[in-house]
């Protein structure tokens, strides 16, 4: 008799069959008695993720839609995670662990690239059936989306008050908001590694987005011409500008997916929709990494 066949649970064959009676339960001596210790959904909180999709709409798509969302935002908590540590480990001058963070965050954001791709199988019919369903809600709200913007550079203290409804969610964008991203964090550290960034530029105001400044292209043309003696400075560059590429492909991916599903309709959260995406590819996060190279 094949034991696969007849202890599969759940396998019909396996109650009541001959071989088993009178013996507990057993499966190449995996434990499977979790009535007492922790099981993998206890540790996952699978409970709660797996009982967090509630489709408004009687359109079969909308469970594509709500998991899409559900788990990029579940990465992007896990980017968060990652940059804020990057940004602790620039300010302790720890360059080896700020890189494998970054890398992770790079490839995460490549997978967000790709996801576009399950996304992009919903036709406008199918996404035009759940659309009234969504009210004025819009990614526009999304506040983790947001603070990731901030970390990385891209600061705007107009869009914290969407977040007044949400006194926890606001008090930690308003927080970001205030602190140096983790670009000029970067900058600090050219500073500290002995190149001349200007005073200004080392006490800006930090709830403004980052904006162009000559001594730090200067400083990191100096890095990119002597790379050997810049090793550290050059490789975290480079991750950087790593970073900065898979971001600019997931707004690209955005605009076009949105472009395709509701073509050129005002966005439910009240922008003109893909004109407003398009606008948003324009955003250069770390702008002296890409005009350093015309130089070089
Ligand atoms: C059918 C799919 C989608 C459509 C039609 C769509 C449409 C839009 C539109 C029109 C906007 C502009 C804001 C507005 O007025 O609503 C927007 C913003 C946004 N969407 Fe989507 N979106 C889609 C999927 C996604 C997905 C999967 C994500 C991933 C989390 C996402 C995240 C965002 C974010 C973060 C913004 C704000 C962007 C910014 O302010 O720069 N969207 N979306
Ligand atoms: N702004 C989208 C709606 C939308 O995409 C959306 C709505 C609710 C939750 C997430 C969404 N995704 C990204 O914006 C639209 O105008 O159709």
């Amino acid at each position: 008799m094949n034991e696969q066949a007849n202890t599969r649970p759940g396998c019909p064959m396996a109650a009541g069959n001959d071989d088993n009676a009178g013996k507990s339960a057993e499966w190449h001596g995996a434990k499977l008695d979790f009535k007492e210790s922790m099981s993998y959904g206890d540790y996952l909180g699978l409970d709660q993720i797996l009982s967090a999709q509630h489709p408004l709409s009687p359109n079969h798509n909308e469970m594509l839609f709500i998991i899409q969302h559900q788990t990029s935002e579940l990465w992007i908590k896990l980017m968060l995670h990652e940059m804020q540590a990057v940004r602790q480990n620039l300010r302790e001058n720890k360059l080896q662990p700020a890189f494998k963070m970054l890398a992770r965050v790079a490839r995460i954001m490549d997978q967000l690239v790709h996801a576009w791709d399950v996304l992009a199988t919903m036709t406008p019919p199918e996404y035009t059936a759940i659309r009234p369903y969504l009210g004025a809600s819009s990614g526009f709200q999304s506040f983790q989306y947001r603070q990731l913007e901030f970390i990385l550079g891209n600061k705007n203290a107009t869009l914290v008050g969407v977040h007044e409804k949400f006194p926890e969610a606001h008090a930690i964008l308003d927080r970001e908001l205030h602190t140096p991203s983790v670009y000029d964090e970067a900058v600090m550290l050219l500073a500290r590694s002995g190149f001349a960034v200007a005073p200004e530029r080392l006490a800006r105001d930090w709830t403004r987005p980052t904006e162009p400044d000559d001594s730090v292209k200067a400083a990191w043309l100096g890095v990119y011409q002597d790379t050997e003696r810049h090793w550290a400075l050059y490789e975290l560059a480079e991750k950087l500008v790593d970073l900065e590429t898979a971001f600019r492909f997931w707004r690209f991916r955005h605009v076009t997916t949105v472009e395709r599903i509701i073509g050129f309709k005002t966005g439910t959260g009240g922008t003109s929709g893909a004109s407003y995406l398009r606008k948003m590819l324009d955003v250069v996060l770390f702008p002296e990494l890409f005009a350093l190279r015309t130089a070089l």
